[in-house]
């Protein structure tokens, strides 16, 4: 098989088109299916709001560090709000970068004992008092990245031969979203190269705006790495945890880290994640043949259990890369 040194770009408005459809979706399950990550254009997305959102990025993370924690995750039960640089943990060690988590605008349910402990994951985002028209900017942002992320998926499974709305079985719009706003600082003279370490996404699928620093890698089966060089205007799309599970491995989950920028150089990203309802369980979809014939199998991997049940994974994932606010809200005193 020839080594691919770049990831596959797909425009996104060919799938509207009759005649290109068939051309695009072969496109799509080839990237989707050999490398798990490609770039999005034709995505519709205005370059204003894509702007906007770096812009607010910029000047969140400028605040004077009182201030980021006046929103930090750990007053947050929800895993929302400001992550210090080098608290948040990923394949074992530190990530160095902060970001701002946010989630679906919902308030907290009134739970009891009985309820499946995930459900704790539903609450209100924190939003800076000192820079308040963040919050519009980011929704807006949230809302596009839902709208083109979902289209994605439909074209998955048109792809996969089923129907356009297959995946909507396991999905609630209103709950499905989570994004973060990160920033990267550069790396410390004799500090670590982990801006985020390698690491699988959990949901269908992440949506990704970075600006024009880069950074981000993406494994070959040779567990050799391809840099994710930005192409501007575009978003970079890589398949999540259950989309490997649903299709027995034919979709790939693939491993992607950061590498810090070097000296004196800040990179700012986005990723949205796009996932099932908490309480879905993923079953297995029926795979034309020749698709069937070269579904690989889940990966299994002892430090990331796929389970099933996805609000189960996501909080496993929230726990472990979250320590402190784990120990706060979640752990009872044995555990902790
Ligand atoms: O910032 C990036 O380029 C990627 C971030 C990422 O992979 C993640 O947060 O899951
Ligand atoms: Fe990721």
């Amino acid at each position: 098989m020839s080594r691919v040194n770049t990831l596959p770009i797909l425009d996104l408005s060919r799938f509207r088109v009759p005649r290109q459809r068939e051309r695009f979706l072969a496109e799509l399950r080839h990237a989707a299916h050999e490398v798990g990550f490609f770039y999005l254009v034709g995505h519709g997305v205005a370059p204003e709001t894509m702007r906007a959102i770096v812009d607010s990025a910029r000047r969140f993370f400028a605040l004077p560090q009182a201030q980021r924690l006046e929103i930090e995750n750990v007053r947050s039960p929800h895993f929302r709000g400001y992550t210090r640089t080098g608290t948040e943990q990923t394949a074992g060690g530190a990530d160095w970068r902060e970001q701002l988590d946010i989630g679906p605008e919902r308030p907290a349910l009134h739970l009891t004992e009985d309820d499946p402990r995930y459900l704790r994951l539903i609450g209100p985002n924190q939003w800076p008092s000192a820079l308040p028209e963040l919050r519009d900017v980011v929704l807006l942002w949230q809302c596009e990245a839902l709208r083109v992320s979902r289209e994605v998926l439909r074209a998955l499974a048109v792809a996969l031969g089923q129907e356009l709305t297959y995946f909507d079985r396991w999905f609630d719009a209103e709950a499905a979203v989570h994004l973060k706003v990160v920033h990267y600082p550069p790396r410390e003279p004799g500090g670590t190269e982990q801006g985020v370490g390698s690491h699988k996404d959990y949901g269908f699928l992440a949506l990704l705006q970075q600006d024009e620093v880069g950074g981000l890698q993406v494994q070959r089966a040779d567990g050799s790495w391809i840099d994710a060089t930005p192409i501007p205007d575009s978003f970079v799309v890589n398949i999540g945890e259950m989309l490997e599970i649903a299709t027995n491995g034919y979709l790939r989950a693939t491993q992607h880290r950061v590498l810090s920028p070097p000296a004196g150089v800040d990179r700012y990203s986005i990723p949205f994640f796009l996932a099932p309802r908490l309480d879905a369980v993923i079953e297995p979809i029926d795979l034309p043949p020749d698709l069937a014939a070269v579904a690989r199998g889940v990966t299994q991997d002892e430090n990331n259990p796929l389970l099933a049940a996805y609000g189960e994974n996501a909080l496993l994932g929230w726990l472990r890369s979250h320590p402190r606010v784990a120990e706060r809200w979640w752990l009872t005193p044995a555990e902790r």
